[in-house]
């Protein structure tokens, strides 16, 4: 018998998640029967989305919601084989019995020498994010100037490189200097540390005197307020996230921004990727198409150890990670 150990969200967060809102348990796990499959856990991922859907999704006593790229270990599905790697969403858990019919298969063509966890980010949900608010939101063009706050994080960082890809004039912004550097080693035209400029409207207008045709928020708040005064006629914005208010024990009140909004004509459209399901494969497969190309690069804020789950989420949400934020079990 396999026992798993899984973190449970022992009590709802207030403000920013603390270690002791989560509890780590051990879960016996039943033998397999005709059909199933035992996984193991390889990589974990902390994802912001985790902290406003805990809220609205979750019990105290619930095991973390969440995803992994995770490995057959036993397999009485004769569909599966013994050492197959899969994405599945079975949260904070390092061992997991399935029926395969909530597994995905990793891409096709997936080389040996590309690490798995990048299912997880580049070439996986955050990734999938990107290329579904750039091409289907935002619908870029050529030519066109596009900005995208959270530029050093798991879906800002596709977003760069899949405008640079797509012919535009990429700004981006991040939370420390060594993630403008990142930024502008991996092709961004304009970057700039959002906490220490003095002016942030004077900051996206020196990174672009012209204005915005597409805006990529990954943030909201404050920056998405300031912002849309920057947008040109017709802009379009894609509203990804607001993560700047995700730690809120208290709700924000913004300055409105139905005025730029309506002299501007601009479009601006909240998504959910998993909504644009039947984008997924093509996605994927033009995501690890252009990562073997070498025109999109990644980076992995890899935590060691499942024991570190909390620490590395909490880290990611503070903006300790640069690129996707993993856990290696
Ligand atoms: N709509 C959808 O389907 C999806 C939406 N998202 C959203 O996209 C956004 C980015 O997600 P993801 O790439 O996974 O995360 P990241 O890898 O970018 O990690 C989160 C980053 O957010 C930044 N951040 C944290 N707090 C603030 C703040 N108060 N103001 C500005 N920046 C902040 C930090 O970077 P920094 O150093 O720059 O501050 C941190 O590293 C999130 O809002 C997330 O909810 C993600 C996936 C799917
Ligand atoms: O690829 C897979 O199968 C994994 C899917 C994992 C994930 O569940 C899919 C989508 C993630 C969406 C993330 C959305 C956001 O980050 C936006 C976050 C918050 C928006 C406001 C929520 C308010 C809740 O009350």
């Amino acid at each position: 018998m396999v026992t798993a150990k899984v973190w449970v969200l022992k009590k709802h967060f207030e403000g920013f998640p603390k270690p002791s809102d989560f509890e780590m348990k051990q879960v016996a796990l039943a033998n397999l029967k005709d059909g199933e499959l035992l996984l193991e856990s390889v990589f974990l991922s902390v994802d912001p989305y985790m902290r406003p859907y805990s809220k609205r999704d979750m019990k105290e006593g619930d095991v973390m919601i969440g995803t992994q790229v995770a490995r057959i270990v036993e397999s009485k599905n004769p569909a599966f084989a013994v050492g197959t790697f899969v994405v599945a969403n079975r949260g904070w858990r390092t061992h997991f019995i399935s029926d395969g019919k909530d597994l995905n298969l990793l891409p096709a063509g997936w080389p040996e020498s590309l690490p798995k966890s990048l299912a997880l980010g580049t070439v996986g949900m955050p990734g999938l994010t990107a290329y579904v608010g750039l091409f289907e939101i935002c619908k870029m063009k050529p030519g066109e100037t596009v900005l995208v706050n959270a530029a050093a994080g798991a879906v800002g960082s596709v977003v760069g490189q899949l405008a640079k890809i797509g012919g535009c004039k990429v700004v981006g912004c991040a939370g420390s200097d060594s993630k403008v550097a990142y930024l502008k080693n991996i092709g961004f035209d304009e970057a700039f540390n959002y906490k220490t400029v003095a002016s942030l409207d004077e900051a996206l207008r020196k990174a672009s005197p012209d204005g915005y045709d597409c805006f990529f928020d990954n943030v909201g708040g404050e920056f998405a307020s300031i912002a849309i005064n920057h947008m040109k006629k017709f802009g379009r914005i894609a509203v990804c996230g607001a993560i700047s208010q995700y730690n809120d024990s208290v709700p924000q009140k913004g300055p409105y921004i139905q005025i730029p909004m309506i002299f501007n004509e601009l479009s601006m459209k909240g998504f959910i990727v998993s909504s644009w399901h039947n984008h997924r494969e093509e996605g994927v497969k033009a995501l690890l198409k252009w990562v073997l190309e070498g025109k999109l690069k990644y980076h992995e804020q890899v935590t060691e150890r499942f024991e570190n789950m909390p620490a590395a989420f909490i880290g990611m949400l503070k903006g300790e990670n640069l690129g996707k934020a993993v856990v290696k079990v």
